[in-house]
This record gives C-alpha cells, structure tokens and sequence, in this order.
C-alpha cells in the first residue's frame, strides 16, 4: 500500500479499535458475570449455537421506539440457543443506537413467550452449561434492564418460565385480556436463574413474589395489576391493535427529546440499583448533561406554565 494511502488509513483504524475497545468496556461494565466468575461466554455461545430456530428482530421506529419481536410462533415463542444469542446481539444493537427512548418487546403469534426451548434444556441439562446459560442470559438480561431506554413487555397469550421472567426485565408490563404471566419454575424442579426472582422481589415484594413462584400461580391482568406487576389491562387482545395501544401508552414517556428520556431512565436506574450516595453522585453526572442543554436553554427561552 502507498504510504500516502497508510498515513489516510491509519486513523480511521485507530478510531475503529478505539470504538471497539470502548464498546467491550462498556459491555463488560454493564453486564454482571466475568471470566473471574468461572464464566464461560464463548463456550455457552457455541453450545447455544447448536440448538437453531426462530428469531428476535428489531425495529427501530422514527419515533424512537424500538420493537423487539420474539418470533418462534411454532413454539408459543420459546428461546432456541440461537434466539437466547441473537437477544444478546440486539441488546448490543439497542445499547448503541442513541436516537433510542423506547422499546416495546413482544411476542409473535399473539403470545408472549413459553420460556426456554424444553428441546435444548434437555441437551445443556449438566451443571456446567446450566451455569453458563443462567450467567449468559443474567448478563442479557441485566444489560436490557439497563439499556436508556423506557421499556414495555407488552403480553399477550402468555408469558411462562423463562418469558415470565423476561417481563421482568422490562420497567413496564402491560396484558392484554386473556392474557397471563406464571412462574412455572417450580413444576420443572427449578426456581428462576435468568434473574426473574431477584426483580420480582424488587416489583412485587417478598410475600408476593413467595406465593407467585412457590404456588407457579397462574397471574390473570386483574391480579397482576392489583400487585403492581402490570401498569394497565389494554382494551385489544388483536395482535395489531395491541401493538398500537402499547405504543401509545409508551409514546406519553417518550415524548420529548431523547437527550431528556434518556437521562431521565438513566437517573432511575441509578436510583434502582445502587445505594443512596453512589445514586447521588451518578445523579449529578447525569444532571451536568442535560443542564444547559439544547431542551433546557430553549425551555428558559420559552418559560412554560406547568398548568
Ligand atoms: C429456568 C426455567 C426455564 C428457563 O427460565 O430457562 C424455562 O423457561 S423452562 C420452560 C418453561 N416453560 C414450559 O414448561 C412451557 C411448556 N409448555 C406449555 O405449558 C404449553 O405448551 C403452553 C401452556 C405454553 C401452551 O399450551 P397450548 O395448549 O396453547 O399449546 P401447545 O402446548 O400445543 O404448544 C404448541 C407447541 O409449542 C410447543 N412448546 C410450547 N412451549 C414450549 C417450550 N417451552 N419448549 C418447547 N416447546 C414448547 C408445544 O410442545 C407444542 O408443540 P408440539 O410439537 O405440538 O408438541
């Protein structure tokens, strides 16, 4: 190559390594589970890998809301290994699109999600790729529930095992009629591992969420509302129309600048993981970037009357 040609490329390839580098930091400071833990990430992928079928998409919506759309209809949407790896890699997706304020995550067929594909549990059934999976999925899991964007499991049809617990991964949950969330752990010898326990506790309370998971009791919309486990029963149990209600449902947090939305779910995921002081500091950090911004400079201009 003429060294005209290296002197042009050289820091375009040096941002990209950068961009990489910074990108994997990220990745690892948002998600929860290192090699140090005994964390086998590659091993887990290749395994997953083998047990292939149906799809997560996304959609990413001028208005800033992304869908996410479970699809193995075949299934009542259970988690193939491929669909478990390729919500890791739209997570990624959704951690850098920066125009993003929302998401809405849903189910294909007019269901929600049966949980893990029961064909694969039975072949990663040792303790080793148990372990590795739950690690795999908590990391996913964790880094969605920390995305900056406001969050909708929308359910319909239902929502079992491992689908319950992706619900909870969400900072909302809206049903449809009909529709139910169960914990079904219990009758598979298991309690929840892709981290489903630890924030039902954190939605429901500890009593609530004993009598959900130790009863695999199955929560119709009325129950989930009167637990604050839904925020709303939709009026539309039609796959289409549901999808719209939800988003307008979502769109009255979304509205505004994705600067302000952002920060705003950023501040309360401070608030909802970390202790009191840690949350202040990042409560400042996140403050700085707004203050004085495009939305604040122009709203000082505007005085509004919050009538
Ligand atoms: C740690 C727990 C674990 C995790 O978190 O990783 C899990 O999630 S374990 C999985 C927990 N889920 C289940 O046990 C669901 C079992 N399935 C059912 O109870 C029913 O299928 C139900 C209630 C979801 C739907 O019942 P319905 O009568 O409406 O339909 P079908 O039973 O005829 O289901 C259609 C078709 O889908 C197959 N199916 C459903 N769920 C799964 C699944 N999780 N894995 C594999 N296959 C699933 C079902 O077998 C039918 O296929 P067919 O070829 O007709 O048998």
């Amino acid at each position: 190559m003429p060294s005209k040609m290296i002197e042009m490329a050289l820091p375009l390839w040096k941002n990209l390594v950068q961009t990489t580098k910074k990108r994997i930091l990220q990745q690892r400071r948002l998600s929860l589970y290192n090699g140090a833990d005994g964390y086998e990430e590659e091993l887990i992928k290749k395994k997953l890998q083998q047990f292939s079928g149906g799809s997560i998409n996304l959609s990413k919506e001028d208005n800033g809301i992304g869908i996410l759309t479970l699809n193995n209809p075949k299934l009542m949407n259970a988690f193939t290994g491929t669909m478990m790896v390729e919500l890791q890699e739209r997570v990624t997706e959704l951690e850098n699109w920066k125009d993003g304020k929302g998401l809405i995550i849903h189910g294909a067929g007019n269901t929600f999600c049966s949980g893990s594909d029961l064909n694969a549990v039975k072949e990663i059934s040792n303790s080793q790729d148990g372990m590795n999976m739950c690690m795999f999925m908590q990391n996913t899991l964790t880094r969605l529930m920390r995305l900056p964007l406001i969050s909708v499991a929308l359910v319909q049809g239902k929502a079992f095992g491992g689908g319950a617990e992706l619900t909870t991964a969400c900072d909302f949950r809206l049903m449809t009629p009909g529709s139910e969330i169960r914990f079904v752990h219990k009758h598979m010898g298991l309690v929840p591992g892709w981290g489903g326990a630890a924030r039902l506790v954190r939605i429901v309370g500890s009593g609530a969420a004993l009598q959900l998971l130790a009863g695999a009791a199955r929560v119709d919309p009325e129950r989930a509302l009167s637990l604050g486990l839904s925020e709303e029963t939709l009026p539309s149990s039609d796959q289409t129309r549901a999808l719209g209600e939800a988003r307008a449902w979502l769109s009255h947090y979304t509205e505004g600048p994705a600067a302000v939305i952002r920060a705003v779910k950023k501040v309360v995921t401070a608030g909802r993981e970390l202790p009191l002081e840690d949350a202040l500091r990042t409560e400042k950090d996140i403050f700085g970037t707004v203050w004085g911004g495009p939305a604040n400079l122009e709203a000082l201009v505007r005085r509004p009357k919050h009538k």
